[in-house]
């Protein structure tokens, strides 16, 4: 909570962590670079003085160069060790931002994720923190020499002459002034390019996702309508950014170094007047000449300091949002791996989906959820793997409640195989062996075997080093499955949740499915959701869900005794079997 007062420079210091010691060499090395360009100022102020002095001595002159050439080494020597310095700091800040974001995103509920689409996380943790390094890089030690300089040149400039040092800052003045035009609407028109930007990341990924469908369905041209007109409109937001700055940007280029439009002709009235020296005049000419140069340079950074603070507010609307209220340490061990749900309520948005569901699962029983589609089963299922929260009522297990138990702790007793069957772009191995990063390569072939997924992989390409491709694109959806499957079953955690588990697979293999899901979660919590009554008429404990209540509960026998809508399922489902089985005999 503490966190989101942080200012912008303080998040950056955190993301250093270790680095932060580069970030301030950099700005001592920056600080030394300044003290070294600044001399060249006081030496040639010197040299014309002795030139209009009238001395002639050439071995003075000599040295004087030597020193100026000297200065301008070390300057640029110090410049460049301060921005590797800064280098070094900034690309641990961008690698710690992308951990924070990805570590976040672990700890908050599903729902957060899953509305936001996913071209704008991409967006976000790739393009625009990839966009801050310049700035990151450069403004330490370029901002701290850019405005320490002219500060001191100004200060020797008002000991020369300071009615000419102020004159020289109408240029300045009116310049900025007119810069300051362009940044009336900045962080407006700023963000609303930030949002375009983030429509045509959404737009491109979501045409990518769906290509498979748009194909289909034959679309050409007006599939990608959408991408078309998203990088259309993004276009659009910079052109017509860049048409209101040109102006403004063009008069500051203009009016500001223009000091010269001040010191020389009041210079001069001072020369004719008798109020300043010739020697000091030139000097006074070249001072104003030396203080606009880095002004300028600050300038331009404003506006990328106005984006850095953009980008961390996108970053940190990540890493402010609330997380799963769950302890850091388990506050107690619960007792058993049974499962009770009492009254509980959830909405994803607004609309109420469950409205007072309550369970009783006792530990090492088989139980499923059954019912209508749409009905809140898997919502459930994802409540008690705790991808979200309950809105009211409570979820425990073994007699604590879930938001006592550690994430870390709740991960290690509970296995969730969702419907989705999300795998990664990595060989069928590693996929598998998220379930225990520790496993040996032994022990994931035997799961494999358990789980009925070996003889496949074995006649995939390259056996269990076949990468699945993106999302498991390479395989179908009863091999991802099971691979889903020997995933979790790896990880052998005393409850398991099936979602829909055996959804993808063919009859025939729907019993070898079964029976080897029975063998590996024998003695755990098990809770399956199912559409096919038949996988599940065995179940300790049935619940009939239906529009988010429990209608009913208890075995097949006394559910279809007891509950109508558990008995039209049945009847529903056994049709269906008999229809299918006299279609394959006709065959
Ligand atoms: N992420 C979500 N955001 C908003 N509404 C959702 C979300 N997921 C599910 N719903 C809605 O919640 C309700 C219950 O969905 P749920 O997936 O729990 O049903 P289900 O019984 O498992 O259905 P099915 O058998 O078809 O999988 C549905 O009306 C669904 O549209």
């Amino acid at each position: 909570m503490e966190e989101k007062k942080k200012s912008a420079v303080s998040w950056v210091l955190t993301w250093a962590g270790q680095k932060k010691s580069s970030y301030v060499w950099s700005v001592i090395l920056a600080v030394i670079n300044v003290v070294f360009k600044i001399v060249p100022y006081f030496i040639i102020a010197d040299v014309v003085r002795m030139f209009l002095d009238g001395d002639k001595d050439l071995r003075e002159y000599m040295v004087k160069a030597l020193i100026i050439a000297g200065s301008f080494i070390l300057a640029e020597l110090c410049h460049s060790v301060s921005t590797a310095c800064s280098h070094k700091a900034t690309f641990t800040v961008l690698a710690n931002i992308r951990k924070s974001c990805c570590d976040k995103l672990a700890r908050v509920p599903l729902g957060y994720v899953k509305d936001t689409p996913s071209g704008s996380f991409k967006n976000i943790m790739v393009e625009r923190i990839d966009s801050i390094e310049t700035t990151l890089a450069h403004v330490v030690p370029e901002f701290t020499s850019n405005l320490l300089a002219p500060i001191i040149v100004i200060v020797y400039f008002f000991m020369v002459d300071w009615r000419l040092a102020l004159f020289s800052f109408i240029p300045i003045v009116v310049g900025f002034a007119t810069y300051m035009g362009m940044m009336i609407d900045f962080q407006e028109n700023y963000n609303r390019t930030v949002e375009k930007t983030k429509a045509l990341n959404d737009a491109a990924v979501e045409y990518i996702d769906g290509i498979e469908v748009i194909k289909a369905f034959g679309k050409t041209e007006s599939s990608y309508a959408k991408f078309t007109k998203a990088a259309k409109e993004n276009a659009d937001s910079y052109i017509n950014w860049m048409k209101k700055c040109s102006f403004f940007q063009a008069a500051m280029f203009v009016i500001t170094p223009y000091t010269l439009a001040t010191v020389l002709p009041i210079g001069a009235h001072y020369v004719s007047n008798g109020s300043l020296t010739t020697a000091d005049f030139v000097v006074c000419i070249i001072l104003s000449l030396g203080i606009v140069g880095p002004l300028l340079t600050i300038g331009s950074y404003t506006d990328d300091l106005g984006k850095l603070s953009t980008v961390i507010g996108e970053v940190t609307g990540i890493l402010e949002q609330p997380e799963l209220v769950r302890p850091e340490h388990t506050k107690a061990q619960p007792k058993d791996n049974g499962i009770k749900v009492t009254d509980i309520t959830f909405g994803y948005h607004d609309k109420e989906i469950l409205h007072g569901v309550s369970m009783d699962i006792k530990a090492g029983t088989v139980n499923a959820i059954v019912g209508p589609s749409g009905s809140g089963k898997s919502t459930i299922a994802k409540l008690i793997a705790s991808l979200w929260d309950v809105n009211s009522g409570s979820i425990e297990i073994g007699g604590v409640d879930i938001k006592d138990i550690a994430l870390t702790d709740f991960n290690d007793r509970l296995a969730y195989v969702s419907q989705d069957n999300y795998l990664f772009n990595e060989t069928v191995r590693n996929n598998i062996r998220q379930g225990r990063p520790d496993a040996t390569d032994a022990e994931v072939e035997e799961v494999a075997r358990k789980s009925g997924c070996y003889d496949f992989i074995m006649n995939l390409e390259n056996g269990f080093d076949t990468v699945v491709g993106g999302a498991g694109g390479h395989l179908s959806g009863g091999e991802r499955q099971r691979i889903s499957i020997a995933r979790a079953m790896l990880k052998d955690a005393p409850i398991v949740i099936l979602d829909e588990a055996t959804a993808y697979t063919d009859p025939e293999n729907e019993a070898i499915l079964q029976s080897s899901i029975a063998k590996l979660v024998a003695g755990k919590t098990l809770i399956v959701i199912a559409h096919r009554l038949s996988t599940i008429k065995d179940a300790d404990q049935i619940f009939v869900v239906n529009a988010g209540n429990v209608e009913a509960h208890g075995t097949h026998e006394e559910l279809l005794s007891k509950c109508t809508l558990y008995r039209d399922m049945w009847q529903a489902h056994i049709s269906v079997k008999d229809t299918a089985g006299d279609e394959k005999e006709g065959e």
